[in-house]
């Protein structure tokens, strides 16, 4: 089995082939919480100043500099360090839909100003945006959403990066580098880079490799997206797993709603037969509980923290 790839190029809501574009990107979310799609967002440039120049610098400098990437949003995590057996290390960068995000970011590395840092990082965030906005949009309105809702929900977004490097995997025969999950976002864009490494299970249990191919991003479905549309697109079951045992870039965009607005089940879900099935949450706190003991051992946690008893 494959995950379909849609192609993205050139198309904007009047194109005539929107709407059998919305149909696929919807269909493919709901029947593997996730889509590939093809684009000329990242010109070859771009994407080399990106991945061959700022983020080896940046991954460079000592642990003690890394750490001062930390949140100013209590519940998203700064920068994320190694841990024994996981040769895996992450920052984040916060509110990137603001123009100031990445300029106080690599303030922290180069105090005297890093412009082409911020300005290339910055330039692939918002076309990354765009394009993950765009799917969650397609997602919606293939699933028959009014547009007055799809537009506000759009318009309560805030976005995060996240700045991943993985290490050459110690168990050279397992090649797992960062172990099965789902995602606590709305929806999750991720650009790989050349070195494989996603993975998605489908319902029936089989892994499926999505390859690094430089004119797609994947955007997964989080559990955000699951309560949202009250089940209907179920999170993306994902792993990293690098059997060539290379070292490897990523660079994610998560979507999440501003932390002082409360994800609801969407009115277009409910009706008589299908009451809501989770309680309204603060993506802070269900954050909290994602990655603080509770959550951590939980294998359905979107359920186990505001799942409606039946
Ligand atoms: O590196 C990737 O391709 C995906 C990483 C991931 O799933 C995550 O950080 O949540
Ligand atoms: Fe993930």
């Amino acid at each position: 089995m494959e995950i379909a790839k849609v192609d993205l190029r050139g198309l904007d809501p009047s194109s005539p082939g929107w709407r059998a574009a919305c149909a696929a990107v919807t269909a493919s979310m709901v029947a593997h919480g996730c889509v590939i799609v093809a684009h000329d967002a990242i010109s070859p440039e771009l994407r080399r100043a990106v991945f061959d120049r700022a983020m080896p610098e940046l991954f460079a400098f000592p642990v003690e500099t890394k750490q001062q990437n930390v949140s100013t949003d209590t519940a998203l995590k700064g920068y994320i360090s190694k841990v024994p057996g996981a040769d895996f290390e992450s920052f984040n960068v916060n509110k990137v839909d603001e123009d100031r995000s990445f300029h106080d970011f690599s303030n922290i590395f180069w105090p005297q100003g890093n412009p082409e840092f911020s300005n290339t990082v910055g330039a692939l965030a918002k076309k990354v945006i765009e394009l993950e906005d765009m799917v969650e949009k397609m997602t919606l309105e293939g699933l028959g959403v009014r547009e007055e809702n799809s537009a506000a929900h759009l318009h309560s977004l805030t976005h995060i990066l996240r700045l991943s490097h993985y290490g050459v995997p110690e168990d050279a025969k397992m090649g797992v580098t960062l172990p099965v999950h789902t995602d606590p976002t709305l929806v999750t864009a991720i650009v790989q880079h050349e070195v494989e490494g996603l993975e998605v299970q489908t319902k029936d249990g089989s892994w499926i490799t999505i390859p690094p191919e430089a004119d797609t991003i994947t955007c997964m479905a989080g559990d955000l997206l699951t309560l949202m549309t009250n089940g209907r697109v179920a999170a993306s079951v994902h792993r990293v797993k690098t059997l060539s045992n290379r070292e490897r870039y990523a660079i994610l965009c998560a979507s999440w709603v501003k932390n002082s607005v409360a994800v609801s089940v969407m009115d277009d879900f409910v009706d008589h037969e299908n009451p809501p099935k989770y309680n309204p949450v603060k993506t802070d706190e269900y954050l909290e509980y994602r990655y603080t003991g509770e959550g951590l051992k939980s294998s359905q946690p979107l359920e186990d923290y505001c799942g409606v008893q039946k």
